[in-house]
């Protein structure tokens, strides 16, 4: 879990780079507060004839300076500060964005790595698109958070107090009453400006429900025709396009003249400040070349001010920022068998003992039920719909863990051979086949080196043989988000040949043909029925002649797992 001590502990592992961010950080202050006070001194000492500091030293360097050259000398040194200014600022940026982007790189890791541990049944109560935004919207929250934290907020302390003392050196009056004041202008604009950013994020948020309307509507757009609801959802469209004209008036409107109002509040404050210059020059003997200066700092000042003042706002976004991520730390991971036995070098006995399973929130799905599977056997698995089939197979397979009983594969639990092993060797093949949007080949070999002829092998076993033969890229033809190129059955049958072609010891058809036609069913059995005989096979089924080409057959009643004998047929 993370807490904002835990990360700002981790600075402690840059201590290097962090010093020399803070050092460049110094430097280019140091460097950056006599830039406003150079050229305005000129006034005063060149045009106004008043001899001072500035052109005295300067004539240690130059005899006989003219205005020109006094003018072109300050005007070299005023570039050249601001260009080793601006180095220094890089070179502090670059270590405090090495530092703050590492700290969210491990974040990011930490994130992925435990979703990658996720139980399934947990990742199931997940939506993909909320994990999405949490990993990059708020780890950017934190970066920014950071960022203001570690780097602008010693900068911007910095540099107020070195402004404060020029001010008051200048003036002290004018000082202390620009120093007390200018807080209060910039706070007030700030907070003006703030809540047009809630304005703005209101008007986004109507877009996005018109536009996520608009989207489903065209993706459902087939369904809607086919059901004849075009007038109901063009409807609901036309109503939303509309509520998004009065909410974004309402919205644009507001925020603008918030915006206006905030720029107000601050020219005010300005106009103020000058006057109290001018008023100083009047009635307290400040020359006009200091006064502009005084201008000039009050420009300069604005920044580090709103960047102290944000850092509060920036702390509380992070603040939920750190909630929502250990929202998905806090997520179950599944449990960590070490694996100690492998018992898949062989045909594999799967035995069930006293198993009983339910979902995070549910009633048992499953009770104390006990069966064996025995190797080269083909098993069905039937029962009525909601009945625990698919629930069963995905605990063979290693996908959920029972909360009571055990599973044996060739007389060793599971727990002594760990998840992945016994995922490699069980291969459950579900009814819906997802698939990647990548090649062919990728989505079969799943990025093991696998020869092209043993696929084309296995594609001839489920019948695809002549489709994929006539696509331009063959097996190298990209198959489309989800594998939207290939019909149902296609897609059930990709997962078929894959499992052909990965050779797993436990073979489990979830439905795994249920969208193909009786005889292309009837025939990619025929072909892969020595493939299934030479395993273990469980084939969960409805159709009749599917399940006569089991050796036995179970049934899941009532939370209970009942063998069926003899045969039916
Ligand atoms: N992730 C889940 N979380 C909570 N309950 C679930 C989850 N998945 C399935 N269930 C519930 O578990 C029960 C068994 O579902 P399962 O999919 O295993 O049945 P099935 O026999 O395979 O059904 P079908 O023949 O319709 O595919 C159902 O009541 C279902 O609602």
């Amino acid at each position: 879990m993370y807490n904002f001590k835990k990360i700002l502990n981790e600075i402690k592992h840059y201590k290097k780079e962090f010093l020399l961010a803070q050092i460049f950080a110094i430097i280019a202050t140091l460097i950056a507060i006599p830039i406003p006070l150079l050229m305005p001194i000129l006034i005063d000492e060149v045009l106004l004839k008043k001899p001072g500091i500035w052109t005295q030293t300067i004539s240690l360097f130059f005899n006989n300076c003219s205005a020109f050259c006094y003018i072109l000398i300050t005007l070299l040194i005023v570039i050249l500060l601001r260009g080793l200014f601006v180095l220094f600022n890089i070179l502090q940026t670059y270590f405090f964005e090495k530092i703050t982007k590492d700290i969210t790189y491990k974040i990011r890791l930490r994130i992925l790595d435990h979703l990658k541990h996720l139980s399934i049944n947990e990742y199931e109560n997940l939506k993909t698109g909320e994990i999405a935004s949490k990993l990059i919207s708020d780890i950017n929250t934190i970066e920014e958070f950071l960022i203001k934290s570690v780097s602008k907020f010693v900068i911007s302390i910095l540099t107020l107090i070195g402004i404060a003392i020029v001010l008051l050196l200048i003036n002290f009056k004018l000082g202390i009453f620009i120093l007390l004041l200018n807080p209060f202008v910039v706070i007030l604009s700030g907070k003006i400006a703030r809540k047009v950013k809630k304005y703005k994020k209101a008007q986004n948020k109507t877009i996005s429900i018109f536009q996520d309307a608009l989207i489903e509507t065209l993706e459902l757009f087939e369904q809607i025709k086919a059901y004849n609801k075009e007038n109901f959802f063009f409807k609901k469209l036309f109503k939303l396009a509309k509520e998004l004209r009065d909410k974004s008036f309402n919205f644009s409107y507001k925020s603008e003249s918030l915006n206006k109002l905030s720029f107000l509040i601050f020219l005010i404050g300005f106009e103020i400040f000058r006057a109290a210059g001018i008023l100083a020059v009047a009635y307290d003997n400040l020359s006009i070349g200091l006064m502009l200066a005084v201008f000039g700092y009050l420009w300069y000042m604005m920044t580090p001010i709103q960047d102290i003042i944000s850092i509060q706002y920036a702390y509380f976004s992070a603040k939920a920022a750190i909630d929502r991520i250990n929202e998905i730390l806090s997520l179950k991971t599944e449990p960590h068998f070490e694996n100690k036995i492998n018992p898949f070098n062989k045909n594999v006995k799967i035995e069930i003992i006293n198993l009983s399973f339910k979902y995070k929130e549910s009633d048992y799905i499953l009770e104390n039920i006990n069966a064996t599977f025995k190797p080269k056997t083909i098993t069905a698995l039937i029962g009525a719909s909601g009945g625990g089939k698919t629930t069963f197979a995905k605990i063979i397979a290693g996908l959920l863990i029972p909360n009571k009983g055990d599973i044996k594969y060739n007389n060793t639990s599971y727990t002594l051979i760990g998840l992945d092993k016994i995922r490699e060797n069980v291969n459950l093949i579900l009814q819906e086949t997802r698939l990647f949007n990548d090649t062919l080949y990728f989505n079969l070999t799943l990025g093991k080196k696998i020869d092209e002829n043993e696929i084309w092998e296995a594609l001839k076993k489920v019948k695809l043989y002549e489709v994929v033969k006539k696509w331009g890229e063959g097996l190298y033809t990209n198959v489309g988000k989800n594998g939207v190129k290939l019909s149902g059955g296609q897609k059930q049958r990709v997962a078929i040949a894959r499992a052909l072609i990965h050779k797993p010891k436990v073979v489990i058809l979830d439905e795994s043909t249920s969208a193909l036609d009786i005889d292309t069913e009837r025939e990619v059995f025929k072909n892969i029925e020595n493939f299934l005989k030479e395993r273990t096979t469980i084939i969960i089924a409805h159709r009749a002649e599917t399940i006569e080409k089991a050796d036995e057959i179970y049934m899941i009643k009532n939370k209970k797992l009942i063998p069926l004998t003899p045969k039916i047929s």
